[in-house]
């Protein structure tokens, strides 16, 4: 099954997998990795993805990236969509890399991509998921209080730079459609409800992954397609790590989104 059927057909939830080594105890990178595959195991039935940054396993060093290998392997076992958060964007050829890395290896997988370098350095990377049965998250409207400074500037030609880059990824999607939702997605923060409502009218066949619910302010918003993301506040709910609390707290999201 592609990465776009198997995330429409599950809980419209997303944990994120950032992980910090100092609430981890004297072995961290062990105690990681068992309390995320417990995590996984105890929220599967209840969530549509697992979103793993990437900056938090390279600041672990090679085994961090080791890890988070492991732990991409650990979701499929247990067939939970992945999404890795690498946000990478570059020249064509370096793009077909990164492709390689992160579609090609993982198959049926996604990865969020920043369109900052335009077409050509986009381009592999809907290839890639096209070919993977995977998908590209691409940035549109991102969750921080700064994203205005060059998102939402004005052009020329009307409208905001981040509704241009909305267009565009239209277009694009229309061409990787399979069934109701396309291979090219789209992220906008969660903390901007009204963006959300504007970009899910001009991306009405992409997936949107919404990050920024709990620790950033953001209030779940539900909708067809509208994939809520939550970091600190389900893998760390009261700043730790702790099963059961992210159980419950995984349920009181999905009450808002139901
Ligand atoms: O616009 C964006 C795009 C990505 N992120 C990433 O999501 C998580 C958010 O973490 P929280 O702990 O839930 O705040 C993190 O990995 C960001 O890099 C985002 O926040 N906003």
């Amino acid at each position: 099954m592609e990465f776009v059927e198997a995330v429409a057909s599950r809980p419209p939830l997303v944990l994120g997998v950032d992980p910090r080594p100092e609430l981890h105890g004297p072995n961290p990178l062990a105690h990681i990795r068992r309390y995320t595959l417990e995590l996984l195991e105890a929220l599967a039935g209840r969530i549509c993805a697992v979103k793993f940054q990437a900056a938090f396993f390279e600041a672990l060093g090679p085994q961090g990236f080791t890890l988070m290998h492991e732990l991409i392997v650990g979701a499929r076992v247990l067939s939970l969509p992945v999404i890795v958060d690498a946000k990478r964007g570059d020249i064509g050829s370096t793009a077909e890399a990164y492709a390689k890395a992160y579609l090609q290896a993982y198959p049926g997988s996604a990865l969020t991509v920043n369109p900052y370098l335009g077409r050509d350095a986009l381009e592999p990377f809907f290839n890639a998921a096209q070919a993977s049965g995977g998908a590209v998250f691409v940035l549109v409207k991102t969750s921080n209080p700064g994203s205005g400074l060059f998102q939402d500037l004005p052009l020329e030609q009307g409208g905001r730079l981040y509704q241009a880059v909305a267009d565009y990824l239209a277009q694009q999607a229309e061409q990787q459609r399979v069934g109701e939702w396309s291979r090219v997605a789209a992220v906008v923060g969660v903390t901007y409800p009204e963006q959300v409502t504007e970009i899910r009218q001009r991306l009405p066949h992409s997936l949107l992954l919404l990050p920024g619910l709990g620790a950033q302010g953001g209030q779940a918003i539900k909708g067809p397609g509208l994939l809520n993301s939550a970091s600190r506040a389900l893998y760390y709910p009261g700043g730790e790590p702790d099963l059961e609390a992210a159980v419950r707290q995984a349920e009181e999201y999905l009450a808002a989104l139901r």
